[in-house]
């Protein structure tokens, strides 16, 4: 069977315009000095509706509302939705600002990446997103120079050296409206670069954080996601020493002390405590909202225990278990596709990246005759933010739990070894066994790209899909795991409600000595002047190093195994997929299946790797 490739939406492919790649380059005085130079700078931008901050009946907790700009005095502290929300129906606009990589092909992926991060942002309204992904026009973007080749000039508390955040705001003034959002890939999200710019920044974590939280639809990973951005919000909540070594907080420097809670007086004429501070205030909530999430979580979790033993009883034909083969992978690497074309059913998949947030069950019939479930989750990325490592534990348990791995790479994506070691680095890192990463089998995907740019417009289909029968008879089952999760909401809320009310997992706010401004990050302007002279700070130094060493972490030399069983796929041109049915059988089938075994991956504390190479070329 023949079938033209031509007739393929091909994925998102960036091609960098030349007046974009020099523009770091283009000192700030000239650029804003210069109107022309500003218009040839393509900026392709659309007029989408800004963004609104601070709608109390959003459902959608965002964290790109600022603790800082949105802080309702009288707001109730118990009210779910004191977490600031926003206008769901309003993607924001986003402007990308990347630091320079060498070689050229680094800096391609790079970009490619973020662009399409921030392509992806986009509220799905109803089970489906307002934009086709391919309409939609690249976000504005520019190319400057990489503070981690630590000029002289560089700023430890702007991250980039003051020529650097000049041309940013010319850009910024000249593109964008009030209510533009920015996004800053590659390092921390910094108070002083938003007060230069007059924008919110935004890093890669958060915008990875925001496009889950936009993407979930089910109660578990709306819980999961808004999880993660409290953690990843508490982290950013910032204490200023300003002129006159006054303790404020935030970027307006607003007044520290705020609530009289944490006085004590006893009744004996004196005060014994000097109040909460809006930094305490801003973390308790959190804390508070962070315990019930997790009461919620863990609901989810058990739920998903139980469903995992009921599926191990039902078992299949033959009176095995009912086996479960999660398939994991970069995102966009294509999982969701190809679960689509080996359960003959449909699931979402999209150019969007982390378009699959809600893991979904699908039945497939293997060639033996053998019944299995294909379990399609959540993708993975480079340096995946620990905030939702952590909140992604029930989620991530599925994947741990699975009887085998089937990763799914981009064999056509410019950085496919640091995909497809990103990959492995997640799997070790939530706990899969040692084992199962041997088993695991590989799908080298999208094949039918590889062969277009090799030249080729056309390629013999092998046959699969020929003996349709097989998959016919595959009973399409979603597991919906809203269902049978709402049976027991009543009980789990009842049980929040008395949990709530009797005071647990609250933490106690009452004295002085439960100081909540232990641990944060507190931003001494003194102290930072100290670091200049080193150059950043050792956060930032921690987020350059691990992008930059993402890129050259060897993938093959540690997982290079003559035994990974390898498989070649286009999943949209159903090529491979018989292969790998019967790869999956035999492997069900063998001895080599790892006994399923109970990790819990999530014990220690997960942090995203630091290999370095020194071999790293980052442009100097
Ligand atoms: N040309 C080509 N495109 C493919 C193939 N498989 C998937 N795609 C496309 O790649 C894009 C991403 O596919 P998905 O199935 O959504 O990828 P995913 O891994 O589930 O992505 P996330 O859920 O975002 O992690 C979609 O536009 C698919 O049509 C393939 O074999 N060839
Ligand atoms: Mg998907």
């Amino acid at each position: 069977m023949f079938r033209a490739i031509s007739s393929l939406r091909s994925p998102l492919r960036v091609v960098l315009p030349q007046t974009l790649t020099t523009s770091s380059s283009i000192s700030s005085s000239s650029l804003c000095s210069n109107p022309n130079l500003l218009s040839s700078i393509k900026v392709p931008f659309d007029h989408s509706p800004p963004l609104i901050f601070s709608n109390p009946t959003a459902p959608a907790i965002s964290i790109f509302s600022s603790p800082f700009s949105t802080r309702q005095k009288n707001e109730d502290p118990y009210d779910d939705d004191y977490v600031y929300s926003r206008e769901p129906k309003s993607p924001p606009k986003l402007f990308v600002v990347q630091p320079r990589f060498r070689p050229d092909e680094v800096l391609n992926a790079k970009l490619s990446e973020a662009l399409n991060l921030a392509h992806s942002l986009e509220e799905e309204r109803d089970g489906d997103f307002g934009f086709q992904f391919g309409d939609k026009e690249l976000p504005p973007h520019i190319i400057v120079q990489n503070p981690a080749s630590r000029s002289s000039k560089t700023r430890a508390d702007m991250y980039f050296g003051p020529g650097t955040v000049d041309t940013v705001k010319c850009h910024l003034n000249a593109y964008l409206s009030e209510e533009s959002l920015m996004i800053l890939f590659l390092l921390i999200s910094n108070y002083k670069l938003q007060r230069a710019w007059g924008k919110p920044v935004l890093d890669r974590v958060g915008l990875i954080i925001e496009i889950f939280n936009a993407h979930a639809q089910t109660k578990e990973a709306k819980l999961q996601s808004e999880l993660a951005a409290l953690m990843y919000k508490k982290t950013r909540l910032v204490r200023v020493r300003g002129a006159g070594g006054r303790l404020t907080f935030g970027e307006t420097g607003e007044a520290e002390v705020v609530s009289a809670r944490g006085r004590g007086s006893g009744g004996r004429g004196f005060i014994s405590g000097a109040g909460e501070t809006e930094l305490q205030l801003q973390r308790r909530r959190i804390l508070e909202r962070r315990n019930r999430l997790l009461t919620e979580i863990e609901e989810v979790r058990r739920t998903r225990a139980l469903q995992r033993a009921s599926r191990k009883r039902r078992g299949g034909s033959e009176g095995q278990g009912l086996a479960t083969i999660a398939v994991v992978g970069y995102t966009n690497a294509g999982k969701s596709t190809l679960v689509s074309a080996l359960s003959d059913s449909y699931l979402y998949s999209d150019d969007r990246l982390f378009a699959t947030v809600d893991p979904l069950l699908r039945n497939v019939i293997l060639p033996s005759g053998r019944k299995v479930l294909l379990s399609d989750t959540v993708g993975f990325i480079s340096d995946l933010p620990v905030q939702l490592v952590e909140a992604f534990h029930a989620t991530l348990e599925e994947v741990v739990e699975a009887d085998l791995l089937v990763h799914v790479i981009d064999s056509s994506a410019l950085n496919v070894d640091e995909q497809r070691s990103s990959v492995l680095q997640v799997l070790q890192q939530i706990g899969v066994s040692e084992d199962k990463l041997q088993n695991m089998i590989e799908v080298w995907n999208k094949v039918d790209l590889l062969r277009e740019n090799a030249g080729c417009d056309e390629f013999v289909d092998e046959g699969e899909g020929e003996d349709e029968d097989d998959d016919a008879d595959a009973e399409e089952e979603e597991f919906d795991e809203e269902a049978e999760l709402s049976s027991k909401e009543s009980l789990k809320e009842d049980a929040m409600a008395s949990g709530l009310s009797a005071g647990e997992n609250l933490e106690p706010v009452d004295d002085q000595e439960d100081d909540f401004s232990e641990g944060w990050e507190t931003v001494d302007e003194d102290a930072q002047q100290d670091n200049v002279s080193k150059g950043l700070n050792s956060m930032d130094y921690q987020q350059v190093e691990s992008t930059e060493s993402s890129k050259i972490i060897n993938p093959d030399s540690h997982f290079q195994r003559e035994d990974v069983q390898r498989v070649e796929t286009s999943a949209v041109m159903g090529v491979g997929l018989q292969e790998l049915l019967h790869i999956i059988d035999e492997k069900l089938s063998s001895k080599k299946v790892v006994e399923r075994r109970s990790v819990d991956c999530f014990d220690r504390k997960w942090r995203p790797p630091r290999e370095v190479d020194a071999g790293a070329a980052v442009e100097q």
